[in-house]
């Protein structure tokens, strides 16, 4: 099916690790002389080896690489690169234990480097949206629409709610509300964001977004096609919500920041929701070129599954803050 097999080059799964320090800061390799990407800087890793999981090749190559042994490890993220020689599937694992000290066993120079300086050095293409997903929370709340019952007053005490909880990233969706209707809930929900240091991406359209004070856009998967690349810069955030495989690589030649992924899409017209699937959910995060958040009915504390589906975050609405 059309964007799971490459279409030139080889196939190479790869794992890497996030090796944490006690100040937090993020151990990086730099690649050596004469490998592919030379003077890079990578998060360490290597090639899986037939016949090993992922936690096994992510064991043997801190060892053989760092020298360090690794205590504890959970799938973090993962994506897909085409890079013009080959294609890179990158799985990384936050590394929770580990021991030694980490040393270049192949003369490569490393460095602890903290989250928001990372994006000053030079790193694998794969890696930029790896690097910036270190500033998201997997928790991506996506606000009742504020045409439902209740209105802006639901959509804003649901919002606080969930502020309560923790979380961190919102998409407000007002696409039905006037101009005027939307700059005042805008003005109300960026006044909370503000306050908890949450950012906040509208729905639908990038030039109302920036005039709205978003911190970004989600824009739908099926308008993809009209763009001709990223509509708003670095400041901003900018994702899709995708729903095929066509759409997933579309959003990564954009170079956008995430994507929403709900699986599932040959569905339509179904009556009632359908149970999450997966299934097709694991098989389209495999050609991913870009952190996915889950959609469809999922709750927050399901992050643990996506994760082990190769998915990112989790993504919703009900369960998130309380009410509807
Ligand atoms: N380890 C690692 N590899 C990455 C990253 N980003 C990225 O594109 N890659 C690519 O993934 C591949 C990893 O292969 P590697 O050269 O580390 O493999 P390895 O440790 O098994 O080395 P070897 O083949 O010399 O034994 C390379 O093509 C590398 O360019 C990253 O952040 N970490
Ligand atoms: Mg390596």
């Amino acid at each position: 099916m059309a964007g799971e097999t490459p279409d030139s080059g080889e196939l190479i799964e790869v794992v890497a690790g996030i090796v944490r320090d006690d100040r937090g800061r993020i151990l990086l390799a730099e690649r050596p002389a004469g490998k592919h990407l030379a003077g890079t800087w990578e998060f360490p890793g290597g090639k899986r080896e037939p016949g090993e999981t992922g936690l096994q090749a992510l064991a043997r190559e801190m060892a053989e690489e760092l020298a360090i042994s690794v205590g504890s490890a959970r799938p973090w993220l993962a994506l897909t690169h085409d890079y013009p020689e080959l294609t890179v599937r990158l799985q990384l694992y936050a590394v929770d234990e580990w021991s030694g000290e980490p040393e270049g066993q192949e003369g490569q120079a490393l460095q602890w480097v903290g989250e928001s300086d990372m994006a000053l050095l030079p790193m694998p293409a794969a890696d930029r949206p790896i690097v910036r997903a270190f500033s998201l929370d997997p928790r991506y709340a996506i606000t009742p629409d504020s045409a439902a019952p209740g209105g802006p007053e639901e959509l804003l005490r649901w919002t606080r709610d969930c502020l309560d909880r923790g979380i961190r990233l919102f998409q407000l969706r007002a696409t039905s509300l006037d101009p005027a209707d939307l700059r005042s809930l805008a003005r109300e929900f960026g006044r909370l964001m503000v306050e908890s240091g949450a950012r906040w991406l509208l729905d639908g359209d990038p030039e109302l977004a920036v005039q709205s004070g978003a911190d970004g856009v989600q824009l739908p998967g099926e308008r993809l096609d009209e763009l001709s690349g990223r509509p708003l810069g670095g400041d901003f955030l900018v994702a899709a919500s995708c729903r095929n495989s066509a759409e997933l690589a579309r959003a990564g030649e954009l170079a956008l920041d995430f994507v929403t992924l709900r699986p599932g899409s040959a569905a339509c017209g179904h009556q009632g929701p359908l149970p999450f699937d997966w299934e097709e959910f694991a098989r389209l995060c495999r050609c991913s070129p870009l952190p996915v958040f889950a959609l469809g009915g999922l709750l927050p504390g399901d992050l643990e599954r996506v994760r082990e589906r190769g998915g990112f975050g989790v993504a919703g609405t009900h369960g998130f803050g309380a009410g509807p």
